[in-house]
């Protein structure tokens, strides 16, 4: 994609913890519109890159761009501020809480005046209009009740429910950390609709998978990360998942970038 600045680029970045070095002078670079998968080893530095990308570790060498202007984000939420989204498997959302405040979790609406600025009441109605605004663009209004708690939601539609909230405010980039690992093959397929939607709309995504037919099927662009850098940029129109396995493994060298 020469002559087209990449939303979020990274060069040479360097993470060590004692011994391991878990980013080797590593690359890496978003295009806009796309669909960019992250995929390696167990081990091979794919986490630790994110983390950098997102603000949750702090490189000891190289260089973070977003819109071509390098930044430093010294934890997540100055990387949220910019812009850039991460949906954790784990820590999509809080259970126990319902589905519209789940979408404004920090950053929750006031009322309009003297009640929002100085009692700090909550505008629900509000809350509750945007989410509901937000999940139908997404197809996701299966879901009945807005306030629903989400721990009695499947694993799909809270994942739903995390992408949502992190497409909803803004976001330049949103980071997908293993978003179908566990969900069943239905759930998977909402998910995966998603991200096109998402990239449909203009929204660029990481996706981190070991699911290499998800790969495959979803990403414009597959990073294929090796010992703690990119070793090859490949693409799912030119190569087969045994070009990509051959690389992440180290029996060829083979890819483009
Ligand atoms: N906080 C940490 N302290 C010490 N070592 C770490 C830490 N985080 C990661 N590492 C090491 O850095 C290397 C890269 O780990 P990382 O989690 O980034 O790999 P990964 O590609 O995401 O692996 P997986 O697919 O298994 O999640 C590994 O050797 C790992 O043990």
């Amino acid at each position: 994609m020469t002559g087209v600045t990449p939303i979020l680029e990274a060069t040479g970045l360097v993470k060590r913890y004692g011994r391991v070095t878990a980013l080797d002078r590593a690359d890496f670079d978003l295009y806009p519109g796309e669909v960019l998968a992250v995929i390696g080893d167990n081990g091979a530095g794919k986490s630790t890159l994110i983390k950098a990308l997102s603000g949750a570790v702090i490189p000891d060498q190289g260089e973070i761009r977003l819109h071509g202007k390098p930044v430093r984000f010294g934890n997540p939420m100055e990387a949220r501020a910019a812009g850039i989204e991460t949906v954790y498997q784990t820590l999509a959302v809080s259970p126990a809480l319902g589905i519209a405040d789940n979408l404004f979790l920090g950053r929750e609406i006031r009322k309009p005046g003297i009640l929002g600025s100085v009692f700090r009441m909550l505008d629900k109605a509000e809350m509750q209009r945007q989410a509901r605004k937000e999940l139908s663009e997404l197809g996701l209004l299966t879901i009945q009740n807005i306030n629903q708690a989400v721990e009695t939601l499947s694993g799909g539609q809270r994942q739903g429910v995390a992408v949502a909230r992190s497409a909803a405010f803004g976001s330049q980039v949103v980071i997908l950390d293993e978003p179908t690992a566990a969900l069943g093959v239905k759930e998977s397929r909402r998910v995966l609709n998603l991200i096109r939607q998402l990239r449909d709309k203009g929204l660029p995504i990481v996706l981190i998978s070991h699911n290499m037919p998800h790969v495959f099927e979803v990403a414009d662009r597959i990073h294929v990360h090796r010992l703690g850098r990119r070793a090859a940029v490949i693409h799912p129109d030119t190569h087969s998942m045994s070009d990509a396995v051959a690389i992440m493994t180290g029996a060829t060298e083979l890819g483009v970038a």
